[in-house]
């Protein structure tokens, strides 16, 4: 992590910020295989707008040809050959042009709604399964830095503003402009003074809507963020509920979850405000057009023109003119949610390709091959490794021969956990390399590191599903015959066959519905099936009781036999007959030998194992002073529930 920035919460702010006209990379990566539908709903929402200029046109051109007889019966872009020319026939023909713009309207709005939600449906399926291929490939460190609730906020919330913009919104913008353009030509083409007049509410909501989309984009972007933090609180909280309930703290996360609620609810509060005052705003503009429309178009009918304007307005006009002003105020006080529903979608797509394009530092190199078959020989040469800034294990060098088991121990914190997620790659070292029959683990590929290595740790994680389910996790095609043999061998056949449905139970979210040894049993028979070439057991055995402990080790021993196997273990004796044995103290091998070895070094092994033998009831004062020094340090049970 030296040479980089760390991924936390700023770094990925930062990038999220730097991503350039998000909405179009999004159209370019994702919109690809809808494109089609993509048009399809452009042109019928142009089609629809244009065909709804033409009843307000028609009617006030039959208005004066037809039952006033002052002007000739003439329609914009229409050859007058075409037009009847008896006043009955031209009202029929009226009536009928008006009908099918109708009918045709509505068509083209069917076309287009149906087109543009299959486009953005679309998008938003690729754009969700896309950011969660990503995501799941990130850096262990990314997961480390970041709120479980504030990723599924991005999977789910954010993509599905997106398409709630692309399938309405963006649809509505594109009628709007072409209402806006439509009427102005129309409108020039009757009467450019009187145009003027109306039209001058366009460049002021224009004006007006750049004033609050300045002003909502901040906003929305504090609104979001605060949606991921209430969303990271409620998660938390959930998922610890046991711990919630068993140490009465249910009033104090009422009050952390009431804060982050608060917090949403003032932001949220902030931004709609504003919406407030924009929307009645937006509305009173183009009511405005409309009354000042009215009165120089009234005047100018009555009295002759008005002021500076000259020349003829007849009442047809007049009445085009206020029709298409009126048809302008709901549309033009959309232009608030469009915009609005434009940041929205603007801060989610941020948010998405901010994610998708982090760094992935631990991935496969350009040149990376497959380990093929281990022989399991695994060296640490010279590894030094912190997960930020503070070292966390320091020069550690140690070689273990195919087939050899190794012991890990050492205290709490002292970095053996580590050890073995260096090994699996879940970081990389800073300095110092890890090798698996003396190749680099950083030159071989991820896929077949990992294939190679079967990791049981404290507490695994079960999937909901069943017992079978689980067991076969990663070796999807293994046969009921080689998943109760796995069982077996992980002295779990007898438990599961006294389960309601044997292998075919559920074991409910995270397993809860087995006990802890339980689920530790079917981990390990998982590995089993997985038949890797190493083996590591991180404190496997610490949630079973003696005899099952007893049992388990058989089969560990049985495995072990013929594979490389690391055993980090607080109880000594787990580790006593290991080929070797490593003791890790504040992130350094202090000693490394057999057990006879280390007993015979008189170092920190010796002492805990006296303790643990009952020979001696406190380790030495030197230890205890180390230990103490470093629970200051690392304020390890210090109780206090951090943010
Ligand atoms: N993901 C992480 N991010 C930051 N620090 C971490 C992370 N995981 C572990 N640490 C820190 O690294 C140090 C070593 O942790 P590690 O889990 O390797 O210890 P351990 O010897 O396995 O402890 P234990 O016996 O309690 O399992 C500890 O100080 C721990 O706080």
């Amino acid at each position: 992590m030296s040479t980089d920035e760390p991924l936390d919460a700023e770094y990925v702010e930062k990038h999220r910020e730097d991503v350039e006209h998000p909405l179009i990379q999004l159209f370019v990566r994702f919109g690809e295989g809808a494109r089609h539908w993509f048009l399809l709903g452009i042109l019928s929402s142009i089609g629809a707008r244009g065909l709804s200029l033409v009843p307000p046109v028609v009617l006030g051109v039959a208005l004066d040809a037809i039952f006033r007889n002052d002007a000739p019966f003439a329609l914009p872009g229409v050859p007058s050959a075409w037009l009847p020319d008896a006043t009955v026939d031209q009202f029929w023909f009226a009536i009928g042009l008006m009908a099918v713009a109708m009918v045709g309207q509505a068509f083209l709005n069917f076309v287009r709604q149906t087109s543009l939600n299959l486009f953005s449906h679309r998008v938003k399926h690729e754009v969700r399964t896309a950011t969660y291929q990503r995501m799941q490939r990130l850096d262990m460190e990314f997961f480390d830095e970041t709120q479980t609730g504030e990723l599924i906020s991005i999977l789910s919330n954010d993509t599905n503003r997106l398409e709630q913009f692309l399938d309405s919104m963006m649809g509505e913008a594109i009628q709007l402009g072409v209402l806006m353009l439509g009427t102005a030509v129309v409108l020039l083409w009757l009467n450019a003074q009187l145009a003027a007049v109306t039209l001058v509410v366009i460049p002021l909501s224009i004006l007006f809507t750049y004033w609050y989309t300045r002003l909502a984009e901040e906003r929305y972007t504090d609104v979001r963020s605060s949606i991921g933090d209430l969303n990271s609180r409620l998660e938390n909280n959930l998922n610890g509920i046991q711990v919630i309930k068993a140490s009465n703290t249910e009033e104090y996360e009422d009050g952390r979850v009431e804060d982050h609620s608060y917090r949403y609810f003032r932001l949220d509060w902030l931004a709609l405000r504003l919406s407030f005052v924009y929307r009645p705003g937006l509305q009173a503009l183009t009511s405005l057009a409309f009354i000042a429309t009215f009165v120089v178009g009234g005047v100018w009918i009555l009295e002759g023109p008005p002021g500076p304007f000259s020349g003829d307005l007849s009442v047809g006009q007049l009445v085009t003119f206020l029709l298409l002003t009126q048809r302008m105020v709901n549309p033009l006080a959309q232009m608030g949610n469009i915009v609005e529903r434009y940041e929205d979608a603007k801060a989610s797509t941020k948010r998405i390709l901010g994610l998708m394009s982090l760094p992935v530092r631990v991935a496969d190199a350009p040149d990376a091959t497959d380990l093929g078959d281990v022989d399991g020989r695994v060296v640490f040469d010279g590894v030094s490794f912190g997960y930020d800034d503070t070292p966390v294990l320091e020069d550690v060098d140690f070689e273990a021969q195919p087939g050899e088991t190794v012991g890990i121990v050492g205290p709490t914190g002292a970095g053996k956990t580590t050890i073995v997620k260096l090994l699996l790659r879940l970081y990389d070292a800073d300095e110092g390399a890890v090798e698996i029959d003396g190749r680099d683990v950083r030159g071989v590929t991820l896929a077949s590191l990992r294939r190679s290595i079967g990791y049981v740790g404290q507490d695994n994680f079960l999937f909901d599903g069943t017992v079978a389910e689980n067991i076969t996790y990663g070796r999807f095609d293994a046969t009921r015959e080689e998943v109760v043999a796995a069982a077996e061998r992980a002295e779990a056949h007898e438990f599961v066959t006294n389960l309601s449905d044997g292998y075919d139970t559920d074991i409910g979210e995270r397993g809860v519905k087995l006990s802890g040894g339980q689920r530790q049993r079917v981990a390990i028979a998982r590995t089993i099936l997985q038949d890797p070439e190493i083996l590591v057991f991180d404190e496997a055995t610490s949630a079973v009781d003696t005899e099952t402990e007893m049992l388990i080790q058989r089969s560990i021993d049985e495995l072990a036999a013929d594979r490389t196997t690391f055993v980090i273990a607080h109880r000594l004796s787990t580790v006593r007959d290991a080929d070797a044995i490593l003791v890790v103290e504040d992130g350094r091998i202090v000693q490394q030998g057999t057990h006879e070895e280390l007993l015979a070094a008189d170092g920190l092994y010796a002492n805990l194992w006296r303790v643990q033998a009952g020979e001696i009831d406190r380790l030495p004062d030197e230890f205890v002073e180390r230990a103490s020094a470093r629970v200051a340090r690392e304020g390890i049970g210090s109780g206090e529930p951090t943010d």
